[in-house]
């Protein structure tokens, strides 16, 4: 099986978990995408969904699926979304698509996060993934100079010979040569430096469950 027709098994598999009745958090990026269209086929089952990414809202309002505010709903049962990396206690890397912050406020909305992945992101330490930061631009190079501290190597994402810009208006740096042993901690401590919008260690909020897509089928991981 191609890695398209992975992400396109645990999309579908995905729709076991929508509740009939119940607004569904979206997340970003191709393995989402395959959720989108799959949902579309029960979109009159639920209200409607909110969306982590302007990309994620024009495909789903495109399919007809209305999409709801986030301010507007108070809590969602359930986040799909897809990652980057994702170990054997849920904690994932996201932010390959730019979208990590408002995954990261949807997600935290949500009383369950469910993973769909295809297998090669199952990994055993985070960290080979180049690590997404979203930040504010004028902290960048300091930024860059405090993952260097760590051991890590930043660039600013470029996307048309421009810095990226994402949806919040910010900018991304990603960093490699981490290993991420300790999520939870690293997550915190990266928080707290000024300038970083969102990194994108998911530990916080990580996974609850992950459809993991194998030529096999789809493997369950609960968390
Ligand atoms: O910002 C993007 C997201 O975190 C995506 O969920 C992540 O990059 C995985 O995307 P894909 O399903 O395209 O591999």
């Amino acid at each position: 099986m191609t890695q398209d027709e992975l992400k396109a098994l645990v999309g579908q598999a995905a729709l076991q978990y929508v509740a009939p009745g119940e607004v569904v958090g979206v997340g970003t990026g191709s393995t989402v995408n395959k959720f989108i269209d799959a949902l579309a086929a029960i979109k009159d089952s639920i209200p409607g969904a909110v969306s982590s990414s302007e990309a994620s809202t024009a495909r789903l309002k495109a399919l007809g699926i209305p999409v709801l505010e986030a301010s507007a709903v108070e809590a969602l049962s359930v986040y799909i979304d897809g990652a980057d990396e994702i170990d054997a206690k849920g904690y994932m890397v996201k932010g390959g698509g730019a979208a990590l912050t408002r995954e990261k406020i949807v997600a935290a909305m949500s009383r369950r996060f469910v993973c769909i992945a295809d297998e090669s992101k199952m990994v055993p330490v985070l960290g080979a993934f180049p690590l997404p930061v979203e930040v504010i631009p004028m902290a960048a190079a300091r930024l860059a100079r405090q993952f260097e501290a760590l051991g890590g190597s930043a660039r600013l994402r470029i996307k048309d010979g421009q810095p990226l810009v994402t949806d919040n208006g910010q900018h991304i740096l990603d960093v490699t040569g981490l290993k991420i042993s300790d999520p939870l901690a690293f997550e915190s401590e990266v928080n707290q430096w000024p300038g970083v919008v969102t990194v994108g260690v998911f530990a916080h909020q990580k996974a609850s469950v992950c459809l993991l897509g194998t030529p096999g089928g789809v493997r369950t991981l609960t968390f």
